[in-house]
């Protein structure tokens, strides 16, 4: 069971912020009322602000009001972010980064001796309940902290602990991966328009067949190969299009796509 009394803080109220903000609502781990987000702007506390969370322009105020802190800003900010909050960081405080490429051993050169710290790698997906996250320890974090932070995405993310070294990967595989699969689904439903298909069916079709190819995997518990076969009748529709895919390279192509999406997270994580 979740204390669901206890304030979970946000540095940083965007996109990322506020998908994990409302997964946690939703998910009835954390009441909203007990979220904090911080941002320089209205702008960007509006979602917070509509979804009756508690906001401020101040980072101060959620170092103060809340002991398990996401930290949910670019990557190119934090040094400065966690500088001005350092001499507010207690042992109390579990932090909980999710930006891409940033180490551990960095995070725990720019805060206090001793800080607990967790690195993870979100999807957007929190936002629906159906997010995936990996994360890994600080040498301070302990196994409360990981079982914490699994009990408090449980219902709104998968979220497994790892060595560090896959955090950067799963920025390729899934952190950037939805992305992907929104490009597959705009070029399916761009594939309706152009065989006749209005574009708004063609478009919740194409949402929904994402939605029911990963359940059906997930569910199953099949490989994907095998599913795939299930649907080739030979010398039918589908066994044509993949031609087409293969001639397309799509396989390898993604495959690249992870590959610089991880090694991008890794030059970020060395600048
Ligand atoms: N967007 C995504 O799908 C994913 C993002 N991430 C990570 O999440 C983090 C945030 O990314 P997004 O939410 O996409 O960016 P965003 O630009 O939507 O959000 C950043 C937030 O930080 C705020 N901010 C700027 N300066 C600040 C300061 N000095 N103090 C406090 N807040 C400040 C901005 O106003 C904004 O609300 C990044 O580190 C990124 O690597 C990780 C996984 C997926
Ligand atoms: O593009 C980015 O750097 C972030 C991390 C993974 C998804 N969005």
């Amino acid at each position: 069971m979740m204390d669901m009394e206890a304030m979970v803080g946000f540095v940083g109220a965007g996109t990322m912020a506020f998908a994990i903000a409302s997964g946690l609502v939703k998910a009835d781990n954390v009441h909203r009322g007990n979220v904090m987000g911080s941002a320089p702007s209205d702008k960007n506390l509006i979602q917070f602000k509509n979804g009756g969370m508690q906001t401020t322009h101040c980072n101060e105020s959620v170092l103060r009001s809340c002991s398990v802190i996401f930290l949910t800003i670019k990557p190119n900010i934090l040094p400065t972010v966690l500088g001005e909050i350092y001499s507010l960081v207690t042992p109390e405080h579990l932090l909980i980064s999710v930006a891409a490429g940033i180490t551990v051993q960095t995070l725990e050169k720019l805060l206090p001796a001793g800080t607990r710290v967790l690195r993870t790698m979100p999807n957007l997906a929190c936002q629906v309940q159906e997010g995936t996250m990996v994360f890994c320890r600080g040498s301070h974090a302990t196994e409360q902290d990981a079982s914490h932070l699994q009990r408090l995405m449980s219902g709104c993310s998968l979220c497994e602990e790892t060595p560090e070294a896959f955090i950067n990967i799963h920025s390729g595989l899934s952190g950037s991966g939805v992305a992907y699969a929104y490009m597959f689904a705009e070029a399916l439903a761009d594939g309706g328009v152009k065989m006749g298909m209005p574009y708004h069916l063609s478009l919740r079709l194409a949402g929904q067949t994402l939605v029911g190819a990963g359940k059906m995997m997930l569910e199953t518990g099949e490989h994907p190969a095998k599913l795939k076969g299930d649907v080739c009748t030979p010398g039918g529709t589908t066994i044509h299009a993949i031609h087409e895919l293969e001639r397309g390279n799509l396989r390898s192509t993604v495959m690249n796509a992870v590959e610089a999406a991880t090694n991008q997270a890794r030059n970020m994580g060395k600048s």
